[in-house]
């Protein structure tokens, strides 16, 4: 049975990682992921290797994010096993973030809400990725279809990569950067939303200097996607000096530090372990 309204994805967020730790792992399945995990870069390498990682996982993870590219590269049939690997996480109580990054008009962002969102969609995801280039404005009616459905649209504020900053740091002319204006403007959709159910959701990257904490102070409330841990080069110690005070809105999350762990099963476990770990610690405020 159905329940209606849905609980909201922020309240099924806290529950999981009260009960199992914050921590999103993200699903990569680059060329090089395969490769290291002797598995041919095809449909079969694809789908053996999500099989493997949700074995390793088991009902340990809050949170997955396959990163959408990974899958669309191997045509129609990649999506299939990024459906059923999203269902897989789904059967093992796992959150899943589906890492597309939409960005459209409104008209368009419509039908990629209604492929994202809900039962009868086509991936039912409980969160995506989008990007405000062509106006926040354009994403109002995607985050109204995530609340709708008790899901969450985590928007780019200010990523990980240092390719972003001199766009998002820009200032416009009302003296605020890109990336305040955006941050602001997602506060918004959330107040508009009604209290407590913050269906916009703000990725930060974990890389990002002190600087920033001004724009995470302007989100409010929102939960904060924050990638850039591992690979990227920021590590759970630098999660307080952005985001102290605000534990309990961050979801740390890694795809390549965790998967280079594998192919070995216990191996992936002890890396899931490694990374959820520190992310219990930031979140108790430990
Ligand atoms: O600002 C951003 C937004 C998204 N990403 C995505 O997260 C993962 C990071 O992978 P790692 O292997 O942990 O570096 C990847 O899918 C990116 O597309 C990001 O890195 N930064």
């Amino acid at each position: 049975m159905t329940t209606f309204p849905p609980p909201s994805f922020a309240d099924r967020f806290q529950q999981r990682a009260d009960e199992r730790s914050p921590f999103c792992l993200g699903l990569d399945p680059s060329r090089d992921v395969l490769a290291r995990w002797n598995l041919p870069d095809t449909v079969q390498g694809l789908s053996d290797f999500c099989e493997r990682l949700a074995d390793a996982a088991g009902e340990t993870l809050a949170m997955v994010k396959p990163q959408s590219a990974f899958f669309e590269r191997h045509g129609p049939e990649g999506l299939v096993v990024l459906q059923r690997v999203l269902k897989r996480f789904r059967a093992a109580g796992t959150l899943t973030l589906l890492d597309v990054k939409r960005g459209d008009i409104g008209s368009t962002m419509d039908a990629y809400a209604q492929s994202l969102f809900g039962k009868d969609s086509a991936y039912d995801v409980d969160a995506a990725t989008f990007t405000a280039y062509l106006g926040l404005g354009a994403l109002a009616k995607t985050v109204e279809l995530a609340r709708y459905h008790g899901a969450c649209a985590f928007i780019v504020v200010r990523s990980s990569n240092p390719e972003g900053e001199p766009l998002q740091n820009a200032v416009g002319k009302d003296g605020r950067t890109v990336a305040q204006a955006v941050a602001d403007g997602l506060r918004k959709l959330n107040d508009k939303a009604g209290r407590g159910l913050y269906p916009a959701g703000a990725v930060m990257g974990a890389t990002l200097p002190p600087a920033d904490r001004d724009v995470v102070e302007r989100l409010g409330g929102a939960l904060m996607l924050t990638p850039g841990i591992g690979s990227q080069g920021a590590g759970f110690g630098d999660l307080p000096k952005l985001f102290s005070g605000r534990e309990r809105q961050v979801i740390p999350t890694a795809a390549r530090s965790v998967l280079e762990a594998g192919p070995d099963v216990a191996a992936l476990k002890r890396a899931l372990e490694a990374h959820q770990a520190p992310s219990r610690s930031f979140r108790e405020g430990a």
